[in-house]
């Protein structure tokens, strides 16, 4: 199963370019938010696009903790999410810098969450399964995550949404990242695993192994999203990679976060042919496999702020950024308007 994306617009691009050089600027002086420019022209179609945010953070459990993985215990991703819905967590408070409505989407939180300004999706009650023992979801469940991620993302843009930013809570969420991204590179898991939230030597070393252990098992095959979903998970996972091509299906520019957001990228890539051009990555984790990730979707950050927090975080500071790109293309005046004699 493959969703269908249409290539960007060419055509707006080629106007975008010649009409950024009729700018108040030398040529090619705005450097990289031009390129931005260029790129949001061919996502939207239009040389004047809206860029109103929304933040969709999803949240999930997994199987995997169980192995020691993480410097927290389970009980913490059910806390975080309500510390983001509390306005507490960093995701809420850089999403209310720009003023992003944030909403938070339960994929399969072990815990039962009763508070109404959750979106309640639960896929699997107590998350993923341990990967090592079992495959981490069914390939039902993994189509059910993906499709919930698209919902999400259709339902922010019909709220007027018209930039994404995808962030997750998942504690252990690094360790399926690194498991799926070492089988897509076919790459020894050593070299994508890193420290997460700050694990021991002991515990990176485990985390090493559990990813060699639960590929060995499954063999999943690396060409196709959804049985490498299955094979580890995660469930936030798969629907962040579903509201990356949801955003990309509606033209759409999606911002991408660290580590867990740029492998659900790839997932992305995986399922949705065309995808990739319709996202942008926001930083440059700390977390060491987030490089190799950005390398193999030939993608450059917007900043490195030694971050490695995830949630959505880097992309909520990198969107002045992209925002700064946008109100040059849309309200700088051009040397005919200003009347200036340069060209
Ligand atoms: C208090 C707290 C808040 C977080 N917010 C995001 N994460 C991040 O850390 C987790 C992934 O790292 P690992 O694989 O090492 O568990 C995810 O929940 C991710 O969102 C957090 C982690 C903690 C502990
Ligand atoms: O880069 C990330 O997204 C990240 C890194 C460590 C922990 N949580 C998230």
């Amino acid at each position: 199963m493959t969703y269908i994306i249409t290539p960007l617009h060419h055509n707006v691009m080629n106007e975008a370019a010649l009409y950024i050089d009729t700018l108040t600027k030398p040529k090619g002086s705005l450097g990289r938010l031009e390129e931005l420019a260029i790129q949001l022209a061919g996502i939207t179609g239009t040389l004047k696009p809206d860029l109103s945010p929304a933040t969709l953070v999803f949240a999930a459990d997994h199987g995997i903790t169980e192995e020691n993985v993480s410097t927290a215990t389970k009980e913490v991703t059910a806390q975080m999410v309500i510390n983001m819905l509390n306005g507490g967590a960093a995701i809420s408070v850089f999403s209310k810098c720009i003023a992003a409505p944030i909403t938070v989407i339960d994929v399969g939180v072990d815990a039962l969450l009763n508070d109404p300004r959750l979106v309640s999706k639960k896929v699997r009650p107590h998350g993923t399964a341990n990967f090592t023992k079992e495959r981490a979801m069914t390939l039902e469940e993994a189509k059910q995550a993906v499709e919930i991620g698209i919902t999400s993302a259709k339902d922010a843009i019909t709220k007027g949404a018209r930039c994404l930013i995808i962030g997750e809570v998942g504690i252990s969420n690094t360790t399926p990242s690194s498991a799926i991204l070492a089988s897509i590179l076919n790459i020894d898991p050593a070299t994508v695993v890193g420290r997460g939230t700050g694990i021991t030597n002991t515990q990176l070393k485990r985390k090493i192994n559990v990813c060699k252990e639960g590929l060995a098992l499954h063999k999943p095959n690396n060409e196709n999203g959804f049985d490498l979903l299955c094979a580890v998970g995660g469930l936030e996972i798969a629907a962040m990679a579903g509201a990356i091509i949801g955003g990309a299906q509606s033209n759409i520019p999606v911002l991408l976060d660290g580590f867990i957001c740029t492998v659900a990228a790839c997932i992305a890539e995986l399922l949705a042919p065309n995808v990739n051009d319709y996202t942008i990555l926001s930083h440059q984790s700390v977390e060491i496999g987030h490089k190799i990730a950005a390398d193999h979707l030939r993608k450059q950050p917007l900043v490195e702020l030694q971050l490695c927090l995830g949630e959505g975080t880097g992309s909520a500071i990198a969107y002045p950024i992209l925002k700064a790109a946008h109100a040059m293309l849309t309200t700088m005046a051009t040397f005919s308007t200003a009347a200036i004699n340069y060209e």
